[in-house]
């Protein structure tokens, strides 16, 4: 009997103007943000928050974190970090957290303390779906100050020339609103169906596909929404499954 190898699935097509992509567990592993990422920032938040008290970026973030906690207004940092500490151990994407994160990681990136990851099949994709004309952006709760960093310095090499625009939930609104993803659109300047997302939350997948997006699941073994319910949508393993053309 002829062995005969394992057919390979045919690629999905996706036609689009503008390619945008999810990070945490899309681009990269969440155990790395979780873990590497984490642990920079744990250690740094109360000394950031203190230091940089007069940056209104920061002075809105810790409003925030009183807010959204119940804390009073006149809540030590120890009690703000404290929050910041129970929201990063149930990864929940909070926006002053990742504001304050954010500009901790930008430091550790631009002092070479810290460097981004992402799986082995995404960055030659990105690469050639850049070269043949997609254009590609970001859509992460990560900030926009710390996207840029996590592109510049991948194990890669400097990717920032691939990419641009970046959005965050301050520049766009919630990953999970219709909204956002309108607003993304208008900021592209082109129609909702001449736009891609890649994303591995199904919240977000539900939220984009509302919006008119064309969308694609990401079930990576290993990540946390690995074979999740995705609704309907396409849904691939990885970057090599998938062909983006630009129309
Ligand atoms: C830019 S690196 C840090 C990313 C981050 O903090 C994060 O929460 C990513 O979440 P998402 O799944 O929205 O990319
Ligand atoms: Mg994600």
């Amino acid at each position: 009997m002829t062995d005969h190898p394992a057919p390979t699935p045919d690629p999905l097509v996706v036609t689009a103007t503008y390619l945008v992509v999810d990070l945490e567990g899309t681009t990269s592993a969440a155990g790395f943000i979780l873990g590497d990422l984490y642990d920079y920032a744990r250690p740094r938040l109360a000394a950031w928050i203190d230091g940089h008290a007069d940056d209104p970026a920061i002075a809105e973030a810790r409003r925030q974190v009183l807010r959204d906690a119940s804390l009073p207004g006149d809540a030590t940092t120890d009690a703000v970090v404290a929050v910041l500490h129970e929201w990063m151990e149930r990864d929940v994407k909070a926006t002053p957290l990742k504001t304050i994160q954010g500009q901790i990681w930008a430091e550790g990136f631009a002092r070479d303390e810290i460097s981004s990851h992402f799986f082995d099949d995404v960055i030659p994709k990105l690469r050639r779906w850049h070269e043949q004309g997609v254009g590609l952006a970001v859509f992460s709760s990560g900030s926009v100050a710390s996207q840029v960093p996590w592109f510049r310095h991948s194990p890669d090499g400097d990717l920032t020339g691939l990419i641009t625009d970046y959005f965050d939930t301050v520049k766009a609104g919630s990953k999970k609103e219709r909204a956002s993803y309108d607003a993304i659109a208008s900021a592209l300047g082109v129609a909702a169906s001449e736009l891609a997302f890649f994303t591995d939350n199904p919240g977000e997948v539900a939220a984009a596909v509302e919006a008119g997006w064309q969308v694609v699941a990401f079930s990576r073994a290993g990540e946390p929404f690995f074979e999740a319910d995705f609704g309907g949508v396409p849904v691939v393993a990885s970057f090599d499954d998938v062909e983006m053309v630009a129309p």
